[in-house]
This record gives structure tokens, C-alpha cells and sequence, in this order.
């Protein structure tokens, strides 16, 4: 499976502010742009606190782009996920990755909402088994649309194919504000990328990894 990471932070990284509410980093041109890989992908993923905080609908909404509108996917280990978000609505499938710490009733909740829940994992989410199981589900092609817990977690996974960075040109601060890649953080190895392209968009940039 090839896994896409594409976010947009501030320039001192940060996703969003400390008040954990969604932030306007992208201009037209950079939602354009991730509206065209979200087209490009069999699925795009966030995690639950993603959920939670800006209740993404992740839709495609440009018709043009063509293909199968993708399906959706959420990281979420005790079933969070409310049963009225938006990443449940409509017809396209949706799979919330669980972990056998998800209360039972919260499982068939979501199901009953329309979701697949895959289980994998004690605790958190064992995601390279999920994505094994996502895979079997026709899913080659994923994006990924943070929050910093997932991605972190991607990253010390090994998961991480390709990472599009879009930093807008401004400053959101805090100590406690999302970053990129928060988790624990890697301390004596650190993943490397290979830059493939910077290009200019609205005003600010978008930086492209191969990793
Ligand atoms: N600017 C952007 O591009 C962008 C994109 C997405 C989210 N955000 C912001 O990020 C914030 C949310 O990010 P976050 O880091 O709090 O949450 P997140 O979206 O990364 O979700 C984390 C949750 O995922 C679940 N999870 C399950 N298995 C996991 C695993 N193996 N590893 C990690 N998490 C796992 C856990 O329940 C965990 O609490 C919000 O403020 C949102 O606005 C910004
Ligand atoms: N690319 C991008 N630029 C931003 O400035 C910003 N704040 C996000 N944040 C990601 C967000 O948390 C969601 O993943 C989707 O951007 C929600 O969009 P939809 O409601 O699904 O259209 N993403």
C-alpha cells in the first residue's frame, strides 16, 4: 500500500493552535492541491483527535477530478468516533481502526452508524496488521491528513511513503499545539527524506519527500 502524507503547518510547524481548533494555513490553491491527491487515493485517513477537533466531512468535492469518490478512514483505538461526524455521512465506506480496548458497545454503535471497524492491536491502534487489512479491502493507495499523533506514529512505523509539506506563511506558537510529527518523538534515530520538489503556492510553499 502506498501511504501519503500531506499536511499544512505554520512555519514554526505547528498544525493548528493550542486551542486545538481548526486553522486556516491553507489558502485555495493548497485545498485545490490536496483536493486532487484525496481524488487520486482509494482512501484518505485521519486520526480520532482529528475527528474530534475539526470533524473533517474528507470529502472530494470537485466532481472533475474523476474515479470513485475515496473512502474513509479513522485511527481510533477505543471508538471515539461520534456516530453523527461527518466522515460517517453518505454512502461511501468508511473504516474505523479500533483496538480490543474499544468497548464493545461503541464497536456495534459505529457499525450500526455505517462504519467497518477493523480491530488490530491491544491498546492502540497496530496499524501496519490495519493496513494489512485494509489492503484486503482493495485499498492501495492512502492519504493521510494527520493530526501529529498518527503521523508520528506512521513515521516510527515505517509506514511513510511520500510526505507533501504545505507551510503557510505564518506563526501559530504554543508550547502545547500540534505539530507535524508529535507522539514521543524519536530521540537517537531519526527518519531522513528526500527532497523531490519545492514549489511556490498561495503564499507560501509546498516542500515534497520521497521517504
Ligand atoms: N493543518 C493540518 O493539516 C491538520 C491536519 C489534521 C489535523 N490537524 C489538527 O491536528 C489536531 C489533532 O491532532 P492530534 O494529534 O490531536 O490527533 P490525531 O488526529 O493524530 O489523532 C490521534 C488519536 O488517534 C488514535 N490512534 C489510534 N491508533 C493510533 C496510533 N497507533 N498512533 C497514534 N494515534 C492513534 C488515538 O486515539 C489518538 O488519540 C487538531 O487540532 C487538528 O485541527 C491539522
Ligand atoms: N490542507 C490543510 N490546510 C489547512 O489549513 C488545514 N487546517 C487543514 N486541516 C486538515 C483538516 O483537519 C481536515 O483533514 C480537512 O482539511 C477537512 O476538510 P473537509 O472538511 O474534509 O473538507 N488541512
Amino acid at each position: 500500500m502506498h501511504v501519503h502524507v500531506n499536511a499544512a503547518v505554520s512555519v514554526d510547524g505547528k498544525l493548528s493552535s493550542t486551542r486545538r481548533e481548526q486553522i486556516s494555513i491553507s489558502g485555495d490553491e493548497d485545498f485545490a492541491r490536496m483536493e486532487t491527491i484525496r481524488a487520486e487515493s482509494d482512501a484518505v485517513m485521519v486520526g480520532v483527535g482529528t475527528v474530534l477537533a475539526d470533524d473533517p466531512s474528507l470529502e472530494r468535492h470537485d466532481e472533475s477530478l474523476g474515479r470513485e469518490p475515496p473512502a474513509r478512514v479513522v485511527a481510533d483505538s477505543r471508538a471515539r468516533t461520534p456516530t453523527d461526524a461527518d466522515i460517517l455521512a453518505g454512502d461511501r465506506p468508511t473504516y474505523v481502526l479500533a483496538s480490543a480496548a474499544a468497548p464493545e458497545d461503541r464497536r456495534r454503535a459505529l457499525e450500526r452508524a455505517g462504519a467497518t471497524v477493523i480491530v488490530a492491536g491491544d491498546e492502540r491502534v497496530a496499524l501496519p496488521e490495519a493496513f494489512d487489512e485494509l489492503a484486503s479491502h482493495g485499498i492501495s493507495r492512502l492519504m493521510v491528513e494527520g493530526g501529529g499523533e498518527l503521523i508520528f506514529s506512521l513515521f516510527a512505523a515505517e509506514l511513510v511513503d511520500e510526505l507533501t509539506v504545505y507551510v503557510g506563511s505564518m506563526i501559530i506558537g504554543g508550547r502545547g499545539a500540534p505539530t507535524l510529527a508529535d507522539g514521543d518523538g524519536f530521540v537517537d534515530e531519526f527518519p531522513t527524506l528526500e527532497l523531490r520538489d519545492v514549489a511556490r503556492l498561495d503564499d507560501g510553499v509546498v516542500l515534497t519527500y520521497d521517504v
